[in-house]
Formats: structure tokens, sequence, C-alpha cells
């Protein structure tokens, strides 16, 4: 199924283009990130400016996941540090800005959830507390389904969906919090040629509006157009970071990940951004 992709204006967007003096959306110095004192993250530093589409590359287990979690404060650096917009991670509270895509859907087992609801979820970072959805609120909900092709879905449980699926579920989550800085984990996982196309669109109207992107990538595929700058992991540490050039088209380690992203065990809980 192809889909119909409107475009994503600012009427889903609750930010405007920072002045050109604004910090870079994220700064990176020297991170390190080890899981069982093993590190996975070894020294990374890179500064990505308002405004960029980059693409983060690298062989599986190369530390792509791991360094997109730290840059958002899911998991906690061993040394070096992290600002996000400015703000040290563990101080940022802007989260209502940030649209992050995981690399897969993490809705505990036994909890129905529609489509629906788990794409309003997306919101919940920029609502004032306790307050309900305004009719606002429920058009970019809506909004953000149609761009994703999931209109005709929304009231299903995202437990029936396939894999690809549930991924375009996860980028219209991002979508409906209208955040101006997207992280996102193989947003093209398990997505079907027409929807990666769709999704590529979708994706290039938010550069076009302006949004800062990042985008954890096997290939580069319909992305390849938007694509500014390449950042390319290799066992933890950067060894590439500039044009993508020719990175991808040769690259016999990167190789495509399943096309069933639900067939894949469920990643740890890393909805919540650690807070002090
Ligand atoms: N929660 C965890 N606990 C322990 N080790 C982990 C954990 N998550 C990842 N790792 C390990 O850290 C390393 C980097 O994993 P990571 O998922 O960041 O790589 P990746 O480049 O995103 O891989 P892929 O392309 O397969 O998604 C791998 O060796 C992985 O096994």
């Amino acid at each position: 199924m192809s889909v119909e992709v409107s475009r994503v204006e600012s009427s889903a967007s609750a930010h405007d283009t920072p002045p050109s003096s604004a910090p870079p959306a994220f700064r990176v110095a020297d991170a390190v990130v080890e899981y069982d004192r093993k590190p996975v993250v070894r020294g990374v530093s890179f500064e990505i400016p308002h405004g960029e589409v980059v693409a983060v590359l690298g062989a599986n287990g190369s530390g792509k996941s791991t360094l997109m979690r730290a840059m958002l404060g899911v998991v906690p650096l061993a040394s070096g540090s992290v600002e996000i917009h400015g703000r040290p991670v563990r101080g940022f509270r802007d989260w209502g800005r940030i649209g992050y895509v995981p690399q897969r859907l993490s809705v505990g087992g036994g909890v129905p959830a529609t489509v629906r609801e788990v794409v309003a979820s997306g919101q919940v970072a920029r609502r004032r507390r306790w307050r309900r959805a305004s009719a606002a609120d429920r058009a970019a909900v809506e909004h953000a389904l149609e761009s994703v092709g999931l209109t005709d879905r929304a009231r299903d449980s995202v437990h029936e969906l396939s894999g690809g699926q549930q991924q375009r579920v996860l980028i219209a989550r991002a979508l409906a919090g209208g955040p101006d800085t997207f992280v996102m984990d193989e947003p093209m996982a398990g997505v079907d040629a027409a929807n990666q196309q769709a999704l590529a669109r979708t994706i290039a109207d938010l550069a076009r509006s302006g949004a800062t992107v990042v985008l954890v990538l096997h290939e580069l595929g319909p992305l390849a157009p938007l694509i500014e700058r390449a950042v390319m992991l290799s066992d933890g540490v950067v060894v590439h970071d500039g044009p993508p050039g020719g990175l991808l088209s040769s690259s016999p380690h990167l190789h495509p990940h399943t096309s069933d992203a639900a067939s894949l065990p469920a990643a740890p809980a890393l909805e919540v951004p650690l807070r002090d």
C-alpha cells in the first residue's frame, strides 16, 4: 500500500526556526558509554547544528543506537558530555522539542493500545500536566496518522500491525508532538518500498521546515538526496564525519535489517529519558 503524504506544516510544529546564533541541536564531547564496564561508545565528539540532516551509519553493533540513546539521556555517559540545544542533557527539560523514533515499539506486552493512542502519546511531553487534548492536539494526531498512511488503522491495536506498520506508528508519534528536533533510529526498517518513499517525503518536509533530523540508517535509499552529512561509527569510534559520498554503495559490512521488526526481541525500556 502506498501512502498519501501531506505536508508536515508548521501547524503540527511547536516551534519557530531558531536564530542562527542558537546553540547546536546536539553537542557531544568525548562521550563514552559502557555496558557492564565494556565501552561501546568510545570518545565520540561532534556537533549537529540546528536544521542539519545527519545520517549515523555503521555495522551492526558499532554503537549507533547506544549513541542515540546517550544523546537523549536514555543511557548514562561513563564520561564526556552531551548538550541538547545548549543545555546539559541531565538538565534539559524541553522534551516537547524532541521527537524520538526508537528502533522498535516497546508498548508493554499485555497493554492494549490503539494506534491513535500511541500516536497521541507523542504529545505528552509538551502538554501541560493534566490538560486535556485540545482540538489542535487532536488535529495534529490525525495529521500525523495521515502522514504515515495509517488513518484507516487508527482504532486497531498496535500489536496487530506488521513491523513496518509499527515503525510508521512510531514516526507518527514523533510527528504528533510537533518537535523541531528528530532522532530516528532506523525509521525505514521493515517498511516496504512504497512507504519508504512516502516517509522520505515526510522527512524531506521536516527538513524543509528547518527541523534537525538525526537518522540511524543502514542504507541511504530514498533519503540519499536529503543527507548532508554522514557520521560513520566503527566499534564505537567515529571513522568518518562529512558528506556521505559513496560511503554506503560499497559497504558489504553494512547489511539491511530484518524485514520484520516485530519478530525482534523487545527493546529495553527507552521511552522516558532519565531525569534528575
Ligand atoms: N542494554 C545493553 N546491555 C548490554 N550490552 C548492550 C546493550 N545494548 C547494546 N549492547 C551492546 O552494545 C554494542 C552496541 O550496540 P548498539 O545497539 O548500540 O549497536 P548498533 O550499531 O545500533 O547495532 P544495530 O545496527 O544492530 O542496531 C553491541 O555490542 C551490543 O551488543
